[in-house]
């Protein structure tokens, strides 16, 4: 598949962090004005290098150090809107036409603003975006509580609150160690009391375990990474797979995995593109979407995701077709507009494709 038309297939993407995906120049012009001294560099080139080289260490918590940058511009409504739009507009010209970006409003109080302006500013800043775009992209927001802080329970009733007005959902992201998802449970509890939908960052610093709390105890529709469902996975020698309980349930019931395989590479959670699991577990049935979590940080786009999905195992056009499909049948979206993305856009753009 060549690059060109990587570029051109539909593609929907469901966990990307608004604050991870900055473009670097923004970073700079918007330190400048916010008096903010601390970045490494003031060469946009050498801070994008800077960001993913930061991030490349093996460890997840060393990879979210490296929002302390991104979080600290990220302070005004001006700001807001700004980082938003620009991000629906470099999602569009790569070709998607769905998002769901998340971020925490609860990182964005530092000059004043409530989370009620936060949640408005970004939601604004979109709505500009999907203007600026052309209308060629649809994005929803999903508002993340931090697993470490104790606003979890306060951000669910700002996504109640905001539902239907942009947000589309619920997340919790941050440090996986030490701070369980059940930690959370009044805040599920409230999204659930009001029909609300939420996925769960599980199964990528922290094994089965985390994923079965997610699923089970806390009632997550989806898997933000997922990806070590594989320890609930026996692989035999002549290449059949046994699956466990856990893993048989998330399957079974297509629970959709938001998979991300440079960020995985970045925080440990996979060796390489070519022995990440995204393969295994497709082959295996599992619901796979392909993400990319934080273009800046990970240095990537949903094209280049899929450029190394081609290189590590050959997929074509109807693997992306396949998993931008499972992508909006699992994105927190009123069915019918789903449908008519999918019908409307989605099929006909990959049909094109493939007539050349
Ligand atoms: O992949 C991730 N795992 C856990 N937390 C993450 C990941 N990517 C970003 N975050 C954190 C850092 C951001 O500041 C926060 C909200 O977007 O979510
Ligand atoms: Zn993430």
């Amino acid at each position: 598949m060549h690059l060109s038309d990587i570029l051109r297939a539909p593609k929907a993407v469901l966990h990307d962090h608004l604050d991870g995906g900055l473009r670097p120049a923004t970073i700079i012009e918007l330190a400048r004005e916010h008096g903010y001294d601390k970045l490494p560099t003031q060469d946009p080139a050498a801070l994008g290098t800077w960001f993913r080289d930061a991030a490349d260490s093996g460890s997840l918590e060393r990879y979210l150090e490296t929002f302390a940058h991104t979080c600290a511009v990220m302070q005004t409504r001006e700001a807001l809107e700004r980082v938003a739009a620009e991000c629906a507009e470099d999602l569009a010209a790569d070709g998607v036409v769905y998002a769901e970006i998340r971020y925490a409003p609860e990182q964005h109080l530092e000059r004043g603003l409530t989370l009620d302006e936060v949640v408005d500013a970004v939601n604004t800043g979109f709505r500009e975006g999907e203007r600026r775009s052309g209308g060629r992209i649809t994005v929803g927001t999903l508002l993340t509580g931090m697993r470490h802080t104790d606003r979890s329970a306060e951000i669910a009733e700002l996504t109640v609150a905001h539902r239907d007005r942009g947000v589309v959902g619920f997340d919790i992201a941050g440090g996986e160690i030490g701070n369980p998802p059940a930690r959370h449970l009044p805040a599920f509890q409230h999204l659930k009391r009001h029909n609300c939908h939420f996925t769960i960052h599980a199964g990528e610093a922290v094994g089965a375990e985390s994923i079965h709390e997610a699923v089970q105890v806390c009632g997550a529709e989806r898997i933000g990474h997922g990806v070590r469902i594989t320890d609930d996975i026996t692989v035999h020698e002549d290449g059949t797979a046994t699956l466990g309980h856990l893993a048989a349930y998330v399957r079974d019931n297509g629970i959709a995995l938001e998979v991300c395989p440079t960020s995985n590479l970045q925080t440990g959670a996979a060796k390489d593109y070519a022995s990440h699991p995204i393969d295994l577990l497709r082959r295996l049935g599992f619901r796979i979407t392909l993400n990319t979590d934080n273009r800046l940080v990970s240095g990537t786009t949903m094209s280049r995701e899929f450029a190394h999905m081609v290189e590590a195992f050959g997929y074509g056009p109807e693997v992306f077709e396949e998993f931008t499909v499972a992508a909006l049948e699992s994105a927190f979206l009123p069915l019918p507009e789903r449908r008519r993305l999918i019908d409307e856009v989605v099929r006909p753009g990959y049909a094109a494709l493939r007539q050349g």
